[in-house]
């Protein structure tokens, strides 16, 4: 079998609890009941994971899941408590002094007064490809930027050149920590479009997110983490369709909400329509044919249709364990 790109085993990270606690409501603490010093903050409890070269996995979960820390340990800045954490078959600092490990942090420094052109061109002499310069600036949409100084970029475009530094070394596994943080949603979408034609057979991509959205349209394989726990590793389809539900809204004239109810209600794929006053609110699988329904044969207006969101998997995860 080859080398996998990540191999994580009983990882576990715990942090001393100083001061003002910085644990979020998901983060367990040993000992005692919440609010008490009740021992460290356990931010990673037990994870195993195993990601074989070229695959493309988000790790998706809610603010303090323990993404960043597991991250950080996987590219050697932080040391587990407990486990053990192979990254191309060698520690995790080894990988990354040997070039063929790359990140996109969410806190990574630039220097703001260099212009984007030349902070390229500094971290390319640094590792010694500088003629990979002309070629990544074109791809990561930077070119255009090149004068432009990195304090006046926007945080989207920051982002872009943080990405465009971590292609220059060519990495084997290039590890993404919500690579879209403070981006709207036009340049969330340009962002994963340069990333998808970055994506070759080969490279392995790993990246944290909160946004279903993004896990489902960029990784075959999703990571479901909470607490510091994998509450699901499955392929993104499958997570997508056990959580199916849409949410398609929009507003009728008065007099048209009861009959436009019982139309939507009598469609397949609607699990739940209600209305609140004038605005009528469907869940289910079936939101085209809701969308189709209202826009066509009734008087709707201002439709709106919202994708399934990670509470929604959550709630799907929790009640087929249940089951
Ligand atoms: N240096 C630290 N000291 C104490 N607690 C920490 C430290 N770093 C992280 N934590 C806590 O560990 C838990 C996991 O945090 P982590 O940053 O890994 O989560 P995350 O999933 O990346 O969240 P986010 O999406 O907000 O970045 C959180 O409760 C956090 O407050």
């Amino acid at each position: 079998m080859a080398t996998p790109a990540l191999r994580i085993s009983g990882l576990r990270k715990e942090y001393p609890r100083r001061g003002a606690p910085r644990m979020s409501t998901r983060a367990r603490t040993r000992g005692g009941p919440e609010g008490e010093d009740a021992g460290p903050v356990i931010a990673v409890d037990g994870i195993d994971v195993e990601i074989a070269p070229g695959e493309i996995v988000a790790f998706l979960g809610p603010n303090g899941a323990g993404k960043t820390t597991t991250l950080d340990i996987v590219l050697g800045l932080s040391e587990p408590t407990d486990g053990v954490v192979e990254v191309l078959g060698t520690t995790p600092r080894k990988a990354m002094l040997a070039g063929h490990v790359s990140a996109v942090l969410q806190t990574e420094g630039l220097l703001r007064d260099l212009r984007v052109g030349e902070t390229v061109r500094a971290i390319a002499a640094l590792h010694g490809v500088e003629g990979r310069v002309d070629a990544v600036m074109e791809r990561t949409g930077l070119a255009r930027l090149a004068g432009r100084k990195v304090q006046a970029c926007s945080g989207g475009e920051q982002q872009r050149l943080r990405f465009a530094l971590a292609l220059l070394p060519d990495p084997q596994l290039l590890i993404l920590d919500e690579p879209t943080a403070g981006m709207d949603a036009a340049a969330r979408r340009d962002f994963w479009d340069t990333m998808r034609a970055e994506t070759h057979a080969g490279r392995t991509v790993v990246f944290a997110t909160h946004y279903l959205e993004e896990a489902q349209s960029f990784a075959p394989r999703t990571v479901l983490i909470d607490g510091g726990r994998i509450r699901a590793d499955r392929p993104t389809d499958e997570l997508r369709e056990m959580v199916g539900d849409r949410v398609v809204s929009a507003t009728l004239p008065p007099s048209g909400v009861a009959a436009a109810l019982a139309a939507v209600r009598a469609l397949p794929g609607v699990r739940e329509a209600r209305a609140e006053g004038a605005r009528l609110v469907v869940h289910g699988t079936g939101s085209d044919d809701v969308a189709r329904l209202l826009l066509t044969t009734t008087a709707a207006v201002d439709l709106e249709v919202s994708a399934p969101s990670l509470e929604a998997a959550f709630f799907a995860l929790t009640e087929e364990g249940r089951k």
